[in-house]
């Protein structure tokens, strides 16, 4: 008697939810499958990651290049083609991101990547400068630096043997992030068993999972999982080691005596200036002489900007707001004395801007952290967990994402061996007979060729090959009606191989960038719109030392092996991204 009753209240409750999501699916104007009682089409996702893009593929061709599917009980809309991802992307008032960014919540928080509202719009707006390239000609040096490890380590693997890049690069990478981001120099291309690095490829071997495989994605069922306690030890390890960074910083700076300041107690600010080597010393130029000289009428636009709601704008900002075109020269004699002697990295005891402070590790390290840190110091309640959380949100976003972008270029330029020569001549007519050194800010911007292959590379296979929004009340985007909680998902992947925006859009054809695009949403690789890549610049200068130094020194031959790609996180391969090596001559 009772079985019969608690199966016809099962059957019931499957009845209803089935004619619930009939009906949710039919108030939208977009097709696609019908959904199943509970689970919606979340049964068509159970395949293997390397299956997941191809099985959106084949929905799209059957349903068009908008379909929906319900996820239990959330609806996804999925956009395959520039014209109705264009209004989404550009859109100011649907930025909140969907819900497969909340997997990523409990090792960012609130960070840039998954903020959103007025949260995200003020951090956004205060962390945009540190990405101008005044500040990130900094990281040159850096960057060279791993890439010598790495080259190395590639002389000893390019005898011709297929080499998996994926694991190399991504170490690299996070070397690169780590010391730019962080201000550290963890070494893990020499110490790939740390553990830091093994809890970031725990955590992000999860999350995928989460993302991918709809039931893993209910807090429900995970939390009594095994992958909750693997997730919790991972979290422990990176929120740990990120905590220690941020207070070894902070004790640095109060060693350095960081916390005096002439005149107005702006101590986060004059420091920053100094931390971004932007400007010298307010006390050695005089304040009235640098206001009028140097900053001009910023001083004044600053005040009138609406953000800033008439206050006047920290100094942090200045040196990157009003012109953003002109590269930052330093002032004449930056580095000497009023007397003409050279500078010294103090005065009456207070810590300058002198280049000479560099081995009290003010200057260049630490950039992003001293930025927050001491934004904290400013008080603009930039609070411990507030600084972490976007420390780790640069962190995730610009280690992966790289590493993606620079193999499958690598697998592009495999196959290409007249795109090799290009790029090889390009550098040469850059470098002289000086290929052997590093470059400088300005020959990276001179390697346009390379740019071209960078941009065609990741037209093809995007880093990032979806994202996704959520839509927080009912309305029209794009022409497509969509409601209060759906998740629309831009599928950057297909979207860059439309053969009515791409002439053969799988052929892999650099030089089709030099053309304008048929439609300029048809490239998607950065995102586009108030939350495109706020990094997209530091990422296409790692991407540039990376790959012109490789060309520089071996030649690429394709392995016999063809990736079977996986949209994680990021676009990886289920079976590695395999290249060869020969050295150059
Ligand atoms: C080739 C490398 C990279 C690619 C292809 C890439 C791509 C993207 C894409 C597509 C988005 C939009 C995500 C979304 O809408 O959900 C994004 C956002 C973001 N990226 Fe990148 N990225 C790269 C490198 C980097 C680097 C190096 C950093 C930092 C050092 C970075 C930091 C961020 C952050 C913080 C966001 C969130 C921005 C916001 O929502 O305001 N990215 N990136």
């Amino acid at each position: 008697m009772i079985l019969l009753l608690v199966s016809v209240v099962l059957v019931f409750a499957l009845l209803v939810s089935w004619i619930s999501l009939v009906r949710q699916s039919r108030r939208f104007n977009v097709d696609g499958p019908s959904p199943l009682p509970l689970v919606g089409n979340a049964h068509l996702f159970v395949v293997k990651s390397s299956e997941f893009l191809n099985l959106v593929q084949r929905l799209s061709e059957k349903y068009g290049k908008v379909f929906r599917v319900h996820f239990f009980s959330t609806p996804y809309v999925v956009i395959c083609h520039a014209k109705q991802a264009e209004e989404l992307v550009s859109s100011i008032e649907h930025i909140t991101k969907g819900r497969s960014y909340s997997f990523l919540t409990c090792w960012l928080g609130q960070g840039l990547l998954t903020s959103t509202g007025q949260r995200w719009k003020t951090h956004r707006k205060f962390l945009t400068p540190a990405f101008h390239f005044n500040i990130l000609q900094n990281f040159l040096p850096v960057f060279c630096k791993n890439q010598r490890v790495l080259t190395e380590k590639l002389r000893g693997l390019a005898d011709g043997r297929p080499i998996d890049m994926f694991p190399i690069i991504a170490l690299a990478a996070l070397d690169n992030v780590t010391e730019s981001i962080m201000g550290v120099c963890m070494e893990t291309q020499k110490d790939s068993q740390s553990e830091y690095v093994k809890s970031i490829e725990e955590l992000s071997a999860i999350v995928t999972m989460r993302m991918q495989i709809p039931f893993f994605g209910e807090d429900a069922i995970f939390n009594l999982l095994p992958y909750k306690t693997r997730q919790d030890k991972a979290l422990k390890v990176l929120h740990g080691q990120t905590n220690k960074v941020i207070e070894a910083r902070r004790q640095e700076l109060k060693k350095a005596k960081i916390t005096a300041l002439p005149d107005n107690n702006d101590i986060g600010l004059k420091n920053s200036m100094r931390s971004w080597t932007c400007c010298c010393s307010l006390k050695l130029m005089g304040k009235k002489i640098f206001f009028e000289k140097c900053l001009g009428n910023w001083y004044q636009r600053g005040r009138q900007n609406p953000f800033l709601g008439g206050r006047r704008p920290y100094f942090i900002r200045l040196p990157f707001r009003g012109r953003q075109d002109k590269p930052w020269k330093g002032f004449p004699g930056q580095d000497k004395q009023r007397d003409g002697s050279k500078r010294t990295g103090t005065e009456e005891g207070k810590i300058t801007a002198s280049p000479d402070n560099m081995d009290i590790g003010i200057k260049n390290k630490h950039a992003f952290l001293d930025l927050l840190w001491l934004a904290e110091m400013m008080g603009k309640k930039i609070d411990d967990e507030s600084v972490r959380e976007e420390v780790d949100t640069f962190m995730f976003e610009g280690h992966d994402t790289t590493t993606s972008g620079i193999v499958y270029t690598l697998h592009c330029l495999s196959k290409r061996r007249d795109v090799q020569e290009k790029v090889y001549e390009e550098l040469k007519t850059i470098y002289g007979n000086e290929m052997h050194r590093d470059p400088t800010y300005h020959e990276l911007a001179q390697m346009k060729y390379l740019e071209l292959v960078l941009k065609e590379s990741m037209r093809l296979f995007p880093p990032v090959p979806l994202i996704e929004r959520r839509i927080m009340k009912d309305c029209e985007v794009g022409g497509l009606k969509l409601l209060k909680g759906t998740s629309v998902v831009m599928n950057i992947y297909q979207i860059q191989r439309q053969p009515d925006l791409y002439d053969d859009p799988l052929e892999f054809r650099p030089e089709r960038f030099e053309a304008p695009l048929k439609n300029p949403f048809s490239w998607l690789a950065f995102s586009a719109g108030p939350r495109n890549c706020i990094g997209q610049k530091f990422a296409m200068m790692e991407l540039k030392i990376t790959i012109s130094e490789i060309i520089k020194h071996f030649y690429i031959l394709p392995a016999a092996q063809e990736p079977e790609l996986s949209a994680d996180l990021v676009l990886r391969s289920k079976n590695g991204v395999q290249v060869k090596f020969m050295p150059r001559k």
